[in-house]
């Protein structure tokens, strides 16, 4: 009897699959219905839409403009309606809820705190209270027998002068809930280096960072997070494949910084969906994480916003394994990238790759096995 080696899991065992994310907006994840309740709540009253999957499909089409700014021009309805105490605890905890459901086993959710100042929260607060949403959430899901851990990334708006801030914020909450920073915004014509004093002072606290760069504006943007600022991770990255040439043969060449970025293992935090809808990269096929994956780099798959996607962790992986027929093996591997590449300490990381997702992958890999055989010996001819 032949077994044919593993070859694609269906979309039910991908979402079973556990799963872990480290580029996730909280303001970019909000369910459609929830955007409406609050805005109704709150009398913001210039939604485009006011019916919930209409709504959704808004935001889908508006951020499928071909352009990051465009893009970001939606998240102005999103933070609008995340003024109050209520309306970030229930994004927060909707959101822990809404991961795990999804097969989410550790997630790090970002979100910029100065962009909640319009109620009269301070800085203080909105931590706190974003804080007792993802523990309601992770609370919620236990309850009903999933399992999640959340830890929140604070994040400073590039093109704002809040950041050293903000990276004070971050420390200040690093044993309460917050494991790391993050700029995010416009990339062209804002560069890291804008950030340093932040950077510089996270380096001194011996904290975590990771920088989007790599997205809308190419390697220059890799390389200054890299080696001015010193990030620990890089938000998408995706364009260090225009240091990497492939020859007609196949041969690879890696310049001198995507070289280093795979032999310092730089995480690579992959947006796939995002890309193709900024402009970024065409279409999964052509996306650069199958040769970044083939490569051996250290890449992980996220949502980055899944309100702004229609996306989750397993349609991510979905529309991956079927551009590039993968396996619950790759699944696995990006899963095990991403955990090793958490901000959270290592010996818990471990914990999650040894306890959780190993234990997760094998049971899913001998299912598979066992429907194989099973198929195998009900179409052999009887015995006689
Ligand atoms: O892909 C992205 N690239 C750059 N900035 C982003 C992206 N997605 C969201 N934001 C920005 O991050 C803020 C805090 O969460 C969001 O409000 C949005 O402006
Ligand atoms: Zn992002």
């Amino acid at each position: 009897m032949e077994i044919k080696p593993l070859n694609s899991p269906t979309a039910e065992q991908i979402r079973r699959a556990p799963k872990a994310l480290l580029h996730d907006h909280l303001d970019g994840g909000l369910r459609p219905g929830t955007v409406v309740d609050l805005a109704r709540a709150s009398g913001y009253g210039d939604l485009p839409e006011t019916e919930p999957d209409r709504l959704g499909t808004w935001f889908r089409e508006a951020a499928d403009s071909g352009s990051l700014e465009r893009y970001l021009e939606t998240f102005t309805h999103t933070c609008a309606v995340m003024q109050t105490p209520d309306a970030l605890f229930r994004v927060a905890a909707e959101c822990a809820e809404d991961l795990a459901e999804d097969g989410v086993v550790y997630a790090e959710i970002r979100y910029a705190p100065e962009q909640h100042l319009e109620g009269g929260l301070t800085l203080e607060e909105v931590v706190a209270v974003v804080n007792e949403g993802f523990r309601e959430g992770e609370r919620l899901a236990r309850e009903s027998g999933r399992r999640i851990r959340v830890g929140a990334l604070l994040t400073a708006m590039r093109h704002a002068a809040r950041s050293l801030e903000i990276a004070e914020l971050a420390n200040r909450h690093r044993d309460s809930g917050v494991v790391g920073f993050d700029i995010a915004g416009a990339e062209a014509g804002y560069p890291p280096t804008r950030h340093l004093d932040a950077f510089e002072y996270l380096k001194r606290e011996n904290n975590h960072f990771t920088i989007h760069a790599g997205e809308a504006f190419g390697l220059p943007s890799i390389w200054q997070a890299l080696q001015w600022c010193g990030a620990d991770r890089l938000g998408h990255g995706v364009r260090i494949v225009d240091d990497i040439s492939v020859a007609a043969g196949g041969e690879v060449r890696l310049g001198r910084l995507a070289a280093y970025v795979r032999d310092k293992r730089v995480p690579l935090e992959l947006c796939p969906t995002s890309n193709i809808q900024t402009g970024a990269v065409g279409s999964y096929a052509d996306h650069p994480i199958g040769l970044l994956r083939r490569l051996h780099f250290r890449a992980t798959v996220n949502t980055d916003n899944r309100l702004m996607s229609g996306t989750s962790m397993s349609r991510e992986f979905e529309r991956l394994t079927e551009a590039f027929g993968y396996s619950l093996d790759d699944l696995q591997w990006f899963t095990v990238n991403a955990m090793k590449s958490a901000f959270i300490p290592f010996d818990e990381r471990l914990a999650m790759i040894n306890d959780v997702i190993k234990p997760g992958y094998a049971e899913l890999k001998s299912e598979w096995l066992f429907s194989q055989t099973a198929t195998t010996s009900r179409s052999a001819p009887p015995e006689s």
